[in-house]
């Protein structure tokens, strides 16, 4: 059995505007699958349920239909076996940057000295060994993502799920922060899910991209450029990239003129 399953998902939000019950269906029938050690990135336009799928898989939220196992268990709620970074690292103000890191293992019941020791080394893991005793305030937003990230990977969770964890972040951090995921990832083997919204980071980083449209898997593209990758500088002038991207696009292209089709 494969480390995640995403099995026949479906979430309808029931929603009332101004006295009226209106059911939105935001997912249906979603299927996929990750090996331990792959990295898949979900894509696809605005409001396709990609932020839905996560948290559902994060136990945030639950589905309507199908089922999420993870490492052979069935999602019920949140656990330690996943960890969730967001678009903006929600940081405990009034802790220090070690401090928001151990936080998950002073939860998870962890004695002081050794989640101090752990989160110092995820820290350095993610190379903010040197702001280990700043505040949030005295953070930039790319270190601030790190934090984030830290906290997501100490507490060791089999799948790390992460919702456009670069996307506020301005070009040149975003592509520094990827490099850097890429070296971690390459480091630990940690199985990830990535939802993006940017094509050349999909392609960057990941084994498989998901493209979604209205609530569906349209398509699973396989990506599979060798590793380890270059930067995507690098990997900018590289035929195969190239070739990636451009059926990636093309792939989005028409799922969004048939979604404007069907609108219309
Ligand atoms: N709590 C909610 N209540 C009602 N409808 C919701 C709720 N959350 C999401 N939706 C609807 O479900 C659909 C999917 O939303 P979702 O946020 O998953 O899309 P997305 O692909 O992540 O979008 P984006 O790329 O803009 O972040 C949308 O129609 C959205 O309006």
């Amino acid at each position: 059995m494969a480390l995640v399953e995403i099995q026949n998902v479906s979430k309808t939000f029931r929603t009332k505007v101004a006295g009226n019950t209106r059911d939105v269906h935001a997912l249906s029938g979603v299927s996929f699958s990750l090996e331990r050690g792959e990295i898949v990135a979900i894509t696809g336009a605005s409001g396709c349920g990609k932020t839905t799928m996560l948290r559902i898989i994060m136990g945030l939220e639950k589905a309507s239909g199908g089922s999420v196992i993870v490492n052979g268990n069935q999602v019920s709620g949140c656990g330690y076996d996943r960890g969730m970074v967001f678009q903006h690292s929600e940081l405990l103000p009034w802790r220090n940057a070690v401090q928001n890191v151990a936080f998950g293992l002073e939860l998870k019941g962890m004695d002081k000295q050794t989640r101090d020791v752990e989160a110092r080394r995820y820290l350095e893991l993610v190379g903010l060994g040197h702001a280990a005793d700043r505040l949030p305030h005295q953070l930039s937003g790319g270190m601030k993502q790190r934090v984030g990230i830290a906290r997501a990977l100490a507490i060791g969770p089999d799948v790390l799920l992460m919702d456009e964890p670069f996307g506020a972040l301005d070009a040149q951090t975003r592509e520094g922060l990827q490099n850097e995921l890429m070296a971690i990832q390459a480091q630990t083997q940690q199985t990830i899910i990535l939802v993006t919204h940017d094509l050349d980071e999909a392609v960057l980083l990941a084994d498989r991209v998901v493209v979604m449209s209205q609530g569906r898997v349209a398509e699973t593209l396989e990506m599979r450029l060798p590793r380890p990758r270059p930067s995507l500088a690098a990997l900018r002038g590289n035929p195969e990239f190239g070739e990636k991207r451009l059926r990636l696009w093309e792939l989005l292209k028409n799922e969004m003129d048939a979604d404007a089709r069907k609108a219309a």
